[in-house]
């Protein structure tokens, strides 16, 4: 008698970290924030109610889906329409990855670990209705807490970007203590990360959040082999051209963020295009 063939594994899903390389690679690093502040909307001629907040998403979506490599929604501006809202949010996810854009969920969680499991639910499990290519996460109740999503990212072939370096400047203050063993707070969890993507190739899966608003960061520990989202470029006062300053030999492994600096551009999808595509020529020139 012959022994059953053993039944077929599915292929495990491409890191994220992989994905995302590929994207960098073919369309450019940029990645556009899609942050429907109520200002914006009046701006656009929009009502600042849950139409309004759907058809400003959709026409970032159409404009600007097909082109750069990350679309990265602000959870909040979504859920302050309650259930409508988040239902504006899922299809936008669903439509922007269907257009071949990786999304980035920018809901920053960070819980204990029992609950941040759950979290892990809600974004990084691919049957649910909120699942996205990556999420923000804060690692400021320690970063083991964060291990259920680490896990689930990982299963999943999905990405978390961790607050390290936090664009704003009262960031500083918690992230940029010295801890008893003379590291930086903010250093320790660029470490962590640096661990977690030990040995991935060609690039991790655990990106950290470093601003382009800090200025050299030389002290820091950058080379985590994993990407850096670098947010801050636009409204609040950072431009491309400072991001090989910033990063230095890291500058490669950067996902430059802007948010309004593109969306202030509307309502034509032609001035969401151009703009876009503007900061993605600086960003061209800046990085090499
Ligand atoms: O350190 C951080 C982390 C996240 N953000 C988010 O990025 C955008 C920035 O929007 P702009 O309009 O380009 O200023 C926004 O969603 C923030 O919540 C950040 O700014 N800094």
């Amino acid at each position: 008698m012959t022994e059953p063939e053993p039944p077929e594994l599915p292929e495990p899903p491409e890191p994220f970290g992989a994905r995302l390389r590929r994207a960098m690679d073919t369309r450019g690093p940029l990645c556009v924030g899609i942050d429907p502040h109520a200002a914006l909307l009046r701006e656009w001629g929009l009502n600042d109610d849950v139409g309004g907040l759907e058809r400003f998403t959709r026409t970032a979506v159409e404009a600007l889906a097909d082109r750069v490599a990350v679309l990265k929604p602000q959870a909040a501006f979504f859920e302050r329409f309650g259930s409508r809202g988040i239902a504006v949010l899922e299809r936008a996810v669903a439509e922007a990855r269907e257009a071949g854009a990786l999304v980035l969920m920018d809901a920053k969680r960070g819980d204990i670990g029992s609950t941040m499991a759950a979290y892990a639910a809600a974004f990084l499990d691919p049957d649910s209705p909120l699942f996205a290519d990556a999420l923000t996460v804060s690692p400021y109740l320690g970063y083991e807490a964060l291990r259920p999503a680490l896990d689930a990212a990982r299963a999943g072939g999905s990405g978390l970007f961790v607050l390290a370096l936090t664009s704003n400047p009262e960031g500083a203050e918690v992230q940029r203590a010295v801890r008893a063993d003379g590291s930086t707070v903010a250093a320790t969890v660029l470490r962590h990360l640096a661990a977690e993507n030990a040995g991935a190739e060609p690039l991790g899966s655990f990106g950290a959040v470093v601003g382009a608003t800090l200025g050299d960061l030389g002290a820091y520990p950058l080379a985590l082999n994993g990407p850096l989202l670098a947010p801050g470029i636009g409204a609040q006062g950072a431009a491309p051209a400072d991001l090989p300053a910033v990063f230095g030999g890291a500058v490669r492994q950067v996902v430059p963020s802007v948010s309004r600096g593109v969306l202030k551009q509307g309502p034509q999808v032609s001035g969401l295009r151009h703009s876009a595509a503007r900061f993605a020529d600086e960003v061209r020139i800046a990085v090499g």
